[in-house]
């Protein structure tokens, strides 16, 4: 894999297909359940069955060769409190990287501070929404609450893929501003197999999928050729 090649993050719906995506070289499995939203979240007792397994990764294969493992905390409304609770929610399960969803609402920035005091326990990683024009300006934020990183995701997934709503220009501006503010970055958003080689420009740590990787969309199940697919394309030579 070039340098420059995004890692692949695969959201998956159950304890087999976290095995499938592990199998299939995803570099973050990351649990969701797209029935419920664009952040859909696990139950807490299934979160735990998960840690339990990536643990066992941890023994079988150490800690450098297992998947890194996040989560996300359901489609939460702007309420820092609420926000909050979601979050500590799914960082008590020992799930070490957790996805909150920052839709744009005025309420964004006392969100981001209610969730400042869980940085120093698990790695968050904010979600902005490329369908609902994301100011940047909240990267300064995250960076200053002690968030792990960054992606950008679409809220409407009937609405096009992430490149429908943002050019690479765009995209590129907001990789290199997170950078700035310390931030690891992420793109997903119904990505489909074409959409890979511009945004392997992008110079994005990771690019994330679940349509692609599926049998029936994103609520069907995870087709393991699909997502050999995505990890080949992702690793495909680029000129950029
Ligand atoms: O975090 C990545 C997402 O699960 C992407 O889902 P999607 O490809 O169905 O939009």
């Amino acid at each position: 894999m070039s340098p420059a090649a995004p890692g692949l993050l695969a959201s998956v719906t159950d304890l087999h297909e976290m095995e499938l995506a592990r199998a299939g070289g995803a570099d973050i499995v990351d649990l969701k359940q797209p029935a419920f939203g664009a952040l859909g979240a696990w139950s807490t007792q299934a979160l735990t069955a998960a840690v339990m397994l990536w643990s066992a990764w941890g023994e079988q294969l150490g800690a450098a060769g297992r998947p890194a493992l996040s989560a996300t905390v359901g489609d939460q409304p702007m309420v820092p409190g609420l926000i909050r609770a979601a979050a500590e929610r799914v960082a008590g399960t020992g799930v070490p990287l957790v996805k909150v969803g920052l839709f744009v609402s005025p309420h964004a920035n006392e969100c981001i501070e209610a969730l400042a005091p869980l940085a120093s326990r698990v790695r968050l990683i904010g979600v902005l929404f490329a369908d609902e024009a994301p100011d940047f300006a909240v990267l300064a934020a995250l960076g200053r609450a002690g968030f792990a990183g960054v992606m950008i995701d679409t809220a409407d997934k009937k609405a096009g893929s992430l490149t429908a709503h943002l050019d690479p220009l765009t995209l590129g501006q907001f990789v290199a501003e997170a950078r700035r503010h310390g931030l690891m970055t992420g793109l997903a958003g119904s990505l489909r197999l074409e959409d890979i080689p511009a945004l392997v420009g992008v110079g994005a740590d990771y690019l994330g999928f679940r349509g692609a990787l599926c049998e029936g969309g994103r609520t069907g199940t995870l087709d393991p050729v699909r997502l050999g697919q995505v990890h080949a394309r992702l690793r495909e030579p680029s000129d950029h």
